[in-house]
Formats: structure tokens, sequence, C-alpha cells
């Protein structure tokens, strides 16, 4: 079978990848700055020395032979001048306590070399990191990843004065959402990949030098749980959903800012071992196959219902690709419920692979290949799927990849499914090839001025593919044949019926009639339950 899934972007509307790689080469001097040891270690922890802090105060300690601690204890004793809130406020206790020091230089305010072995002088320092990261909060617990947590976006963040000053950083970090939570593997360049953040990386610079080398600590050790954390109290941006008008209510920063293309995926979730698949679901059985997609009955656990679930064969390790893949969901989301169209529920991705969760139908049409279709049945058919499609392009959504694959049935009723390929009927989103076994002439040219009528000829040769019983060629002399409207004959078929299938798959697209015009169609009469729109 010939499927030519081949993205078109067209009126440069979709944004282009040399866009998004000269915004990743933006970002590697980022990364590169600060990249002296002592330097960098102490920029990401921002080090607060108690030790200078407490020379400031007690300046005469060290002549005095006294160690900083004891210097504020005398003080203390005697006027309570260098009383400060180091006592109110020790150390954690898993952290090793400070200790009498013998007479020594007092020591600088300078970052610590981070290579050299932990000295007494260490033992004073009261990191950001220590008291804010989740490994002092929340030492080995993976949990943190579990995206489940309902309130995981209200999650109070430890008190950061100094790294929560700039609110645009939290767009920034983001990123570490998409991928932090993999367990292996880690990447600098995977991780912190700001493609889509041109302008915050301007903006933050500052800041990345800060955020940056966090992830590249020392032995090139970075706690699974610090990014978990960082990603729980900083979710990703919402994704837009092209298919819909975005209310005028919801700010643009939930967005992610209209200089922020990045997209809200969080891929790698699952990649940690925790499956959201696995929690929710039993699995029952494989029940179909794609040329992208492996479909499962699941029984859902808590609901008890069953439903299909579909998973992306490829793992999605891009932003393009991912995009790509949720314009399916988008797009079914965006029309609701309609019942000759299967039914969205959910969808997530978990190890960079897309889940989504639909209604579960029987079958699908192409099972029945060898069994031609009679004529009643295509008769109910045809009005039914036309019944969808009508709904979808009332949304202003062609499908494109209308096909007995794609055709479910599920209690009688018949349901467009896969909506893989869907697009908006206006082209200004990317247009995908669907099977070209049912595609129009008109796709085969580029022409792309009437989409809702593309599925028309699809549909068309669909159900002209069904009741003859033999499968529509790929190409050659029928395939060109079919293509300049000779059709032949449907046997046991009335003639107005053969006649509505002729003009449904006419060459010109604006013979075709719509599907509006189809369910109005007096072939029709004995089966309209309701008077047509
Ligand atoms: N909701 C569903 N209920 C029951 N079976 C389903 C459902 N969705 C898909 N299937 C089965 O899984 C198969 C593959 O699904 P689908 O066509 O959506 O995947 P795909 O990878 O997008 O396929 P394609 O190659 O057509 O693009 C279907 O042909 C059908 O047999
Ligand atoms: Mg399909």
């Amino acid at each position: 079978m010939l499927r030519t899934k081949t993205p078109r972007l067209r009126g440069g509307k979709a944004r282009p990848r040399a866009a998004a790689a000269a915004s990743a080469v933006k970002a590697k001097p980022a990364a590169a700055e600060g990249s002296s040891p002592s330097g960098e270690l102490s920029l990401q922890l921002e080090h607060v020395s108690l030790i200078s802090f407490l020379s400031d105060r007690c300046p005469g300690a060290a002549a005095a032979g006294l160690t900083p601690f004891e210097a504020l204890l005398e003080e203390e004793e005697e006027d309570g001048s260098c009383a400060v809130p180091v006592q109110a406020r020790p150390p954690p206790p898993h952290l090793p306590q400070p200790q009498p020091q013998p007479p020594a230089p007092l020591p600088q305010a300078s970052p610590m070399d981070a290579d050299e072995p932990m000295e007494e002088k260490d033992l004073c320092i009261l990191s950001q990191d220590f008291f804010c990261t989740p490994d002092y909060i929340t030492p080995e617990m993976p949990q943190v990843a579990n995206e489940f947590d309902d309130d995981k976006e209200n999650i109070p963040c430890p008190k950061s004065p100094e790294k929560s000053s700039n609110p645009r950083s939290k767009r920034y970090r983001t990123d570490c959402s998409s991928k932090g939570l993999e367990s292996t593997g880690f990447s600098f360049d995977q991780e912190i990949t700001p493609v889509q953040f041109d302008s915050l990386i301007q903006d933050d610079s500052e800041e990345e030098k800060l955020l940056q080398p966090a992830f590249y600590k020392r032995g090139g050790y970075v706690s699974q749980s610090a990014v978990a954390l960082r990603c729980r109290v900083m979710p990703p941006p919402c994704v837009k959903n092209p298919y819909l008008n975005t209310d005028p209510c919801i700010d643009d920063t939930v967005y992610g800012g209209r200089q922020c293309n990045s997209a809200g995926f969080s891929p790698s979730i699952g990649g940690n071992g925790l499956s959201r698949y696995r929690t929710d679901f039993h699995e029952i059985e494989k029940i179909g196959h794609g040329n992208f997609s492996v479909v499962f009955k699941v029984l859902n656990r808590i609901d008890g219902c069953l439903y299909a679930v579909k998973r992306s064969i490829k793992q999605l390790h891009n932003d393009m690709e991912r995009r790509q893949a949720v314009k399916e969901v988008q797009a079914m989301a965006a029309l609701g419920s309609h019942e000759n169209i299967v039914r969205y529920f959910t969808s997530w991705f978990e190890n960079e692979q897309l889940y989504i969760q639909m209604e579960l139908c029987d079958r699908c049409l192409s099972m029945n290949r060898n069994q031609p279709l009679k004529c009643g049945d295509a008769l109910e058919l045809l009005y039914q799927i036309c019944e969808g499609l009508d709904f979808i392009h009332e949304h202003g959504i062609a499908h494109l990849d209308v096909k007995p694959d794609n055709i479910y049935a599920r209690n009688g009723i018949y349901k467009l499914g896969d909506f893989g390929c869907a697009t908006l009927i206006n082209s200004s989103l990317a247009i995908e090839d669907g099977d070209s076994r049912y595609m129009p002439p008109e796709m085969l040219n580029d022409k792309y001025e009437h989409l809702d009528k593309v599925d028309i000829f699809s549909l068309g040769a669909a159900i002209y593919e069904l009741i003859r019983g033999t499968p529509l060629p790929e190409s050659g002399p029928h395939f060109t044949s079919i293509r300049e409207g000779k059709i032949a004959l449907l046997p046991g078929c009335p003639m107005q019926f053969q006649n509505l299938i002729k003009s449904m798959m006419d060459p010109d697209p604006v013979r075709r009639p719509s599907a509006k015009e189809i369910l109005r169609h007096h072939v029709f009469e004995k089966l309209r339950k309701v008077p047509a729109k």
C-alpha cells in the first residue's frame, strides 16, 4: 500500500526547522559561559558563606584566635551585638554540624573550588540548593515525577529569594520538564534546549549562567528528584489548539508568551519506570496496527469501562514531530462529540510516545474487504459518515484520510476515526496526504482550495470499493481513469445511488456535492430519521 504521508507546509505558515535550529545554536554560548569550575559551582549554588558573613559582623574574631562561631557566641554573651539568625536557623540535621575550628585564616568570600575535598570551612556553607532542592526535601523519592499528582501545580516552592526574583525564568525552566525526568541518558543538550526561547535567552542571559550549570554538577551527577521538583513547580506551557479560536480570557503567558513557540509537552514522563498507561489501564489485547500506531483494547482501572488506547509506534524525539502528532488529538478535542465520530477522551505523552484514549469500536470496515457491502448497508454507511463529515466541515476541519480502514462500526453505528491527517479547511495548517487510493486528482496536483471536497471524493471512492469488493488501485491506468471520472457500474444498486457516488468522485471538486447536500439527497428519504438541516 502506498501511503504518501509527506508533510506539506503551505504558505510559510508552519515554523521552519531552520529557525528552531538557529535558536538552538543561540543557546550554546549561554551554556558555555561560566565554565570555570569554581565560578560555575558558586554560581549554581549561590553560596551564602556564613563565615564571610560572620567575619563581616565580627571582624575581630580572627585576631582573637576565635572561629567566627566562637566570636559570635562570645559577643552574644557580652552584648548581643552579633546575635544573628544563624542560631535560630541551624544547618539541617542531616548536614554535618559546624565543628570548633582551630585558629585559621578567615575563609574568603570567593567561590569554592568544586573539585576540592570537603573541608571544615565547607561545612558552614548554607547553599541555596541545600535548602531548596528536592535532594534536601525528598532525597530519593521518584514519586515526585509522578504526574498524576493532581495538585502538582500548587506544591509550594521552597523559599528561593534570589532565583525567584525574575518570573520569566519560569518559562525557561519549562524545558527541564520535557526531558528532565529521564532516569538515564541525561544529556545537557537534550535537557536544556531552549530552541523556542530566543528572546528569553537574551533577556535572561544572566540567569541562564546561573541555571544551566546546575544541570552539570560535579561528576555529571544531576539529581532526578531536583529536576522533577522543578518540573512540578513550573509546569510546561499549554499547547494552543489550532482548530479552536483562543479564548481571549486566557492570558498569552499561559501558552509561554508571544515569543515562545515551545509546546507544552512532557514527553519523557514514563521514562523513569512510572507509566500512566499501566497505572490507569489494564491491557486486554492488541486490536489494531497502522502505519504509525498500535492500538490496544484496555480496561480502565477506575471507571471499569473498555476503551481503545492508541500509541504512536515511533518515539517522538523533537518538538516538530510531537506537534505533528498532537494535531490528531487537537482536532478530535476541538470537534467534541458526535455520534458518527470516534469519541476522544484524553491523551498524554509517555516515554516520548503519544497515547490517545478513545471510544472502543467493534470493528473497522476494512476487515470485510472481501465481502462486498450490500447496497442498503452502503446507503446507511454513506448517510452516517456524511453526518460526521458535515459536522467536522462545519467546524472548519477536513479529515483528509477517509477510507474503509478509518471507518469504524459500534453497535450498528458507523464512525469516522483516525484524525492523523486532519487539517483546517482554510489550509492555514500543514497538509499531509492521506492514502493515495482514495485521493482525489487535485491533491495529486497540490491544489488545496476545496479540502472539504477531498473528503467527499474519498468517501465516494471508499463506498465504491466496498460495494465492488475489490481493492482500489494505487497507481496505473485504472487509478488514472477513476480520477477522470470513469466509474464502473455498481451491480444491484439503484441508478440514483450510482449517480450520487459518481458525482462524489467528480474530477472537479467544485462539482462534487457537499456533505450537507448529500444528506438532503432524495435517495435517503427512507433512511432519514430527522429532516435534513
Ligand atoms: N477506536 C478504535 N476502536 C477499535 N479499533 C481501533 C480503534 N482505533 C483504531 N483501531 C484499530 O487500529 C488500527 C489502526 O488504527 P489507526 O488507523 O488509527 O492507526 P494509524 O497508525 O493512524 O493508521 P494509518 O496507517 O491508517 O494512519 C485500525 O485499523 C483499527 O483496526
Ligand atoms: Mg488508520
